[in-house]
């Protein structure tokens, strides 16, 4: 299979090449930042980049601003607008198959039921990535339905694992400055999925014939709390914690930490809307990848976090031991 990543030089991208390569199959892509096999450029114009599509079978979307911070325009023309502009250069290549990497928060970041299922209606919310994932999917149906290609749209749960940045590069370089606190007393429920099971899953998405036309939700399978989750960290630190605090407390907190960034011009993540998606009390079910693609996700939290602490130390980033 010849595989063309978009984003091949993120978290995901990168571990969907280093997947196929070592499969054997031929792996082509395009990023903001050229790397090995990887060619410079902007999804959202023409260019060189669209040369490594030729004879691809399958493109896999995954660039895109992923924040809670960029503003409407940003995210509108890179993952709206530039999710059409790769589904018409691989059309014009003949691909036959495009996934589109979308998110769970297509279902909004709260106001969903627990166990949440992809025939539950996409709620948008104002938020401008959210909002955008669920116009990029639509766009990659409409294409879908008009024949030009066949579309999968996978929604990951929170992908964490080596490479991460907002599930764990991130909150271990907080933990370590004492500035990580959760909301909701950390009962938020988290969705976590390890890299390496969503790369399963992405390969399934890729060449399953019942994939296509379809979207599907890939997590773990099993929600836990935020303090479970992130009390990993704080351990591999050996810190006590996560430090908690009522939803109630922490916004205003947090509103003025956004608010200052502002005012600085620097972008920060820490704002209501980061806060607020780990107050979620629901899960999102992955009965339908199971049923349909045999998605079967393997790897344990305490184990995938084991395989990240071994990456965190190797950079310094936690201790080794
Ligand atoms: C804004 C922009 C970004 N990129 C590239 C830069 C990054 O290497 C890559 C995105 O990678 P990361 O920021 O690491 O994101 P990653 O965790 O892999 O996020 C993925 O997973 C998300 C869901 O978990 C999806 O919503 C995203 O579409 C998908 O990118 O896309 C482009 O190639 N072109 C762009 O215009």
């Amino acid at each position: 299979m010849h595989v063309f990543i978009t984003g091949a030089n993120g978290f995901i991208g990168r571990a969907l090449a280093e997947r196929l390569t070592a499969r054997g199959d031929v792996v082509t892509g395009v990023d903001l930042v050229p790397g090995p096999g990887v060619e410079g450029g902007d999804i959202t114009k023409p260019g060189a980049w669209q040369d490594g599509l030729a004879g691809a079978d399958v493109v896999v979307h995954t660039a895109a601003i992923v924040s809670n911070a960029a503003g409407m325009d940003a995210q509108w023309r890179v993952n709206t607008v530039g999710t059409r502009r790769v589904l018409d250069a691989a059309g014009r290549a003949g691909v036959s198959r495009f996934v589109l990497l979308s998110s769970v928060r297509a279902f909004s970041d709260t106001g969903f039921p627990d166990g949440v299922t992809e025939d539950h209606p996409v709620r948008p919310d104002g938020n401008p990535y959210v909002d955008t994932k669920i116009a990029c999917e639509q766009v990659a149906l409409q294409a879908h339905a008009a024949g030009e290609i066949e579309a999968v749209i996978v929604r990951p749960g929170d992908v964490y694992g080596p490479g991460c940045r907002p599930w764990t590069v991130l909150p271990v370089e907080l933990i370590r400055k004492n500035r990580f606190v959760l909301p909701a007393m950390g009962n938020g429920v988290f969705s976590p999925v390890y890299i390496d099971d969503l790369v399963d899953g992405l390969l399934l998405a890729a060449w399953h014939p019942g994939a296509a036309g379809q979207v599907f939700t890939l997590s773990g399978g099993t929600g836990v709390t935020c303090k479970e989750f992130f009390g990993y960290y704080h351990r591999m630190l050996g810190k006590r914690g996560p430090l908690v605090v009522p939803t109630a407390a922490g916004l205003p907190a947090v509103a003025a930490l956004a608010a200052l960034a502002r005012v600085a011009r620097v972008r920060s993540e820490l704002n209501p809307v980061s806060l607020r998606y780990l107050t979620r009390t629901g899960t999102y079910s992955i009965a339908k990848a199971r049923r349909t693609l045999g998605y079967q996700p393997a790897v344990v939290l305490a184990d995938g976090m084991a395989l990240t602490r071994e990456w965190l130390a190797a950079r310094g980033l936690v201790p080794t031991g």
